[in-house]
């Protein structure tokens, strides 16, 4: 929207190269407060997307990394962007709530105790947004997203990867062995829409009554994935854990909500989503049948060279 080189995009790991090589791209350790403050100096910076984060089930496994990053990180950023008047826009999510928060239609202002090392700290991140944007005039946004779907990059270790792990696995074996049981019903949405709504959360030119909204598209079972899955390919099939032995990710689903009320996004900056079931499971079946093909291009045509 701005040009690929008025974004400095950043990472601890090398992106895939056609992404580096679209513009700017440097090594940015959120926990290196120095190297960050050098970063928005040398460059510029006056708006930052704080991305981050190590999410729900690879935090159950390593709280202390999560701690760190997710916290310390954040803080570094929110302290930079104080001292340095930035726009910050980091992201919250769903798993922000608990197992005592209203399940059904979660408002936006409700009980929030979550139980989970990943909810911890994003609660944490969203009370300090929070609290920096009354104290010190920081113009801090957030937006709770529920679980991303992209067929363009793999799930990074979150409660909702099923949902994208389904598909490929559809595509590639006609057979997906879920990790969450058939009627665990959570909030998606395509990553489309959650760029969308992000950009125009993010550029909306006054600020805004909240610091921190829910954005919601759509809430679907793993059984109702697989339904609509199948009207594409009715030969898939898909198989559910043992309720007496359940995934350690069962209970983190179980805690979160099972749909959002998002009206105030709506309202205060215009927020709708474009994909529904149909044709985010369509586009994302479409997209991964492009890429299985062009694999398969790709092996047969480096058969031939070494037959040649
Ligand atoms: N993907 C979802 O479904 C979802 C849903 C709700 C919220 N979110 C939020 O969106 C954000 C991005 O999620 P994602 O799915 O892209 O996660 P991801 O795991 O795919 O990406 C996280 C990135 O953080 C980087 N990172 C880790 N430690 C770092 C450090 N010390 N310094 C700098 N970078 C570091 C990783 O290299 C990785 O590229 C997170 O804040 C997450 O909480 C994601
Ligand atoms: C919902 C969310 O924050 C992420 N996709 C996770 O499952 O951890």
């Amino acid at each position: 929207m701005y040009g690929n080189e008025n974004v400095v995009a950043s990472d601890i790991r090398k992106a895939p190269e056609d992404f580096m090589a679209s513009g700017p791209f440097v090594y940015a350790d959120v926990m290196n407060y120095a190297l960050l403050e050098r970063i928005v100096v040398d460059w510029r910076i006056d708006w930052v997307v704080h991305y981050s984060a190590l999410l729900s089930a690879v935090a159950e496994k390593n709280p202390a990394l999560a701690l760190s990053v997710n916290m310390t990180g954040f803080q570094n950023v929110l302290e930079l962007a104080k001292i340095h008047r930035l726009r910050m826009y980091s992201p919250s999510t769903i798993g922000a709530f608990g197992p005592s928060t209203p399940k059904d239609n979660t408002p936006d202002m409700t009980i929030m105790r979550p139980n989970t090392i990943y909810g911890i700290t994003k609660l944490h991140n969203e009370l300090l947004g929070e609290y920096y944007r009354e104290k010190f005039g920081v113009d801090f946004r957030s937006a709770r997203y529920p679980g991303i779907l992209s067929a363009d990059t793999p799930p990074g270790g979150g409660t909702t990867d099923y949902a994208v792990d389904i598909f490929h696995h559809a595509i590639r074996n006609g057979h997906y062995d879920c990790f969450l049981s058939k009627d665990t019903r959570l909030p998606m949405m395509y990553l489309s829409d959650c760029i969308k709504g992000t950009v125009d959360h993010l550029t909306y030119p006054t600020p805004l009554p909240q610091s921190v909204y829910n954005i919601a598209a759509v809430s679907f079972t793993p059984e109702e994935l697989a339904i609509e899955i199948r009207k594409h390919l009715p030969n898939f099939t898909i198989s559910y854990p043992d309720a007496a032995r359940p995934d350690f990710r069962q209970a983190i689903a179980d805690s979160w909500p099972a749909s959002l009320d998002d009206s105030m996004a709506r309202r205060d900056f215009g927020w709708k989503e474009e994909f529904d079931l149909q044709k985010m499971v369509k586009l994302m079946l479409d997209k991964i049948q492009a890429q299985v093909d062009a694999e398969k291009k790709s092996v047969g045509s480096t058969t031939a060279e070494m037959a040649a």
